[in-house]
């Protein structure tokens, strides 16, 4: 997202839960559209998404988009408008910094590449590591970390190392000109205003999982099951968490 992007779309107030969703939209509209479905009602475009049709209706209605009476949305200009929403109809370049399992496995996601994010660096400080050839891509020593932010004109950097290097890695990415950061590792990283960190904590959506689990098998007063109607919020899915 461009800062010109950003502003427009503060202006235009679309609240951040909103767009929290739009990648969930964006995913089954693919799915849709793989599918070869050209229109979808808002209650099957919500089913899919693992939202309820109104709240739906409410965040496509921030993008100008209300689809059609009796018709619904038209998919393939929905996944463009989200797109263009998230940024996405241009390419973004990624370097991933930390290439022992986990970064390995991202750099070998087809998945980012398909989506607009480009991964054109790898660089981790391990000298058995730099120099090894993953994906296409020689791994880079971390001491080259701001040519090759410069050298590709990386806007995303992904850490991926441990915890005790991560706040040393990200203030280099920052004052190499990096204004977004995903960050895998287990710590708060501590970034200027203007930079927009996202973390990735998978043991956070299991101990959701783990949370809803025991509420299903009868919760922690052993009282049995909750009644439907108590059923607590994000049962559903991924984007209910989101807005948790
Ligand atoms: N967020 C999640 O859900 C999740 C899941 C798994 C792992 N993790 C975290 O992700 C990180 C990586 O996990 P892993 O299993 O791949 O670990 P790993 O030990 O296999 O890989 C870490 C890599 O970082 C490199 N490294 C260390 N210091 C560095 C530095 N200053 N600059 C550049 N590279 C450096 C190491 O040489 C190593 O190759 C860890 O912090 C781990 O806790 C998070």
């Amino acid at each position: 997202m461009t800062p010109r992007q950003n502003r427009d779309r503060a202006e235009r107030g679309i609240p951040e839960a909103t767009v929290a969703r739009l990648p969930v939209y964006l995913r089954a509209l693919t799915g849709l559209q793989e599918r070869g479905v050209a229109t979808v009602s808002s209650e099957e475009l919500a089913a899919a998404a693992g939202v309820n049709s109104a709240k739906l209706r409410k965040d496509l209605s921030h993008l100008g988009s209300y689809g059609t009476r009796g018709v619904g949305y038209e998919v393939e200009y929905l996944v463009y408008q989200i797109s263009r929403e998230l940024g996405l109809t241009q390419d973004w370049v990624v370097a991933i910094i930390g290439v022992g399992n986990l970064g390995r496995a991202l750099a070998g996601y087809g998945g980012f590449a398909s989506r607009g994010f480009r991964v054109a660096g790898l660089l981790d400080a391990d000298e058995s590591i730099v120099g090894q050839e993953i994906y296409g891509m020689t791994v880079a020593h971390i001491d080259r970390l701001e040519d090759v932010i410069a050298g590709h004109g990386v806007s995303i950097a992904v850490i991926a190392t441990p915890a005790a290097a991560a706040q040393g890695v990200c203030d280099r990415v920052v004052a190499a000109g990096v204004t977004s950061v995903l960050n895998f590792a287990p710590v708060v990283l501590n970034v200027p205003a203007e930079v927009d960190v996202r973390k990735v904590d998978l043991s956070i959506e299991l101990q959701i999982l783990a949370f809803h689990e025991q509420r299903k098998a009868g919760g922690p007063d052993g009282l049995g099951p909750l009644d439907a109607d108590e059923t607590p919020p994000g049962t559903t899915q991924y984007v209910e968490a989101v807005e948790a």
